[in-house]
């Protein structure tokens, strides 16, 4: 046991929410988590919060039992080589780094290193965030477990086997926030050249995001007989479809992921 359950190194935007949403689940106390910042002003706002905070990532790394890596995949090359020089009981790592491979971190901190390797996704700051998991060898079924727990306070997990899945998925959560906001605010720019007010557009928009997601998770039927439940033979909705069909919209998609995928594969290399 060492002096805190759980470590951030490099508290962010995921890094603070993953911490927030395990103490929000009553997992631990805030002073049982130690988080590094670089700059003392984030470090003072986390230390109001409750969190233990440090300036020295190589403490949360010797001090933590559990250690989430939450610094972009770039840093990787100048954090892992001054944490290999630590001296001390392995930490848990839960790298959420898109990209980054065990053997990378495996080669800086030893193979004996038990490491879960997460790809979450920004809602789960609501606890709606959707995260996928794998372990590398010297992590225990029960570690994977636990950190599977953690996010499962913060909405659904999936577990693989195959490390290159953490890859293969990443469009499909952790970036697709980012297409899904895309695709609303195109709709929502559209909405506002025909006359409807903007923060109506918006609301609308999204709790047909909601309904249609929900419509779409009972599973008794599937997106094609969604969308032919919709399009009225002879109506409206057939015409814009016939527009998203024709121009491609299902190939830009799976370019979108190809590109996205290969990327994660180029940062682990
Ligand atoms: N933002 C997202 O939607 C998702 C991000 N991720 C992964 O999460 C990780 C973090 O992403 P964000 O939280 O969005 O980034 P962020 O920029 O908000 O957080 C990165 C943190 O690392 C710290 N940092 C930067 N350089 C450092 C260095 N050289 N040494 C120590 N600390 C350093 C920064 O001060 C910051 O606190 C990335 O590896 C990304 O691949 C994974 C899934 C979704
Ligand atoms: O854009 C990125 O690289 C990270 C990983 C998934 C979401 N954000």
């Amino acid at each position: 046991m060492k002096t805190y359950r759980f470590g951030v190194l490099g508290a962010g935007n995921m890094g603070t929410a993953i911490v927030e949403g395990a103490v929000r689940a009553g997992l631990f106390p805030p002073a049982q988590a130690l988080l590094f910042n670089r700059s003392a002003e984030k470090r003072e706002k986390n230390r109001e919060k409750g969190f233990a905070v440090t300036g020295d990532y190589t403490e949360v790394y010797t001090a933590c039992d559990t250690v989430v890596l939450g610094v972009k995949p770039q840093n990787f090359d100048e954090i892992l080589p001054v944490l290999s020089g630590c001296r001390c009981e392995k930490p848990l790592v839960v790298s959420i780094a898109a990209g980054i491979t065990f053997a990378k971190i495996e080669r800086a901190l030893g193979a004996d290193t038990p490491v879960v390797r997460v790809m979450p996704n920004t809602p789960l700051m609501l606890g709606e965030g959707a995260a996928q998991l794998v372990k590398n060898a010297a992590a225990t079924q029960e570690q994977l477990d636990a950190v599977r727990a953690l996010f499962d306070t913060m909405g659904a997990t999936a577990v693989f086997d195959e490390e290159s899945m953490l890859n293969e998925v990443i469009p499909y959560a952790g970036s697709a926030p980012a297409y899904i906001y895309a695709f609303a605010d195109a709709m929502v720019r559209s909405a506002v050249q025909h006359g409807v007010p903007e923060a109506d557009a918006l609301r609308m928009f999204c709790q047909t995001m909601i309904g249609s997601a929900k419509m779409l998770l009972r599973g008794d039927r599937t997106p094609a007989e969604l969308i032919g439940a919709v399009c009225s033979p002879g109506g409206t909705t057939v015409e814009a479809m016939k527009v998203l069909e024709s121009r491609g919209l299902y190939d830009i998609l799976a370019e979108a992921c190809d590109n996205c995928i290969a990327r994660a594969y180029e940062l682990g290399k």
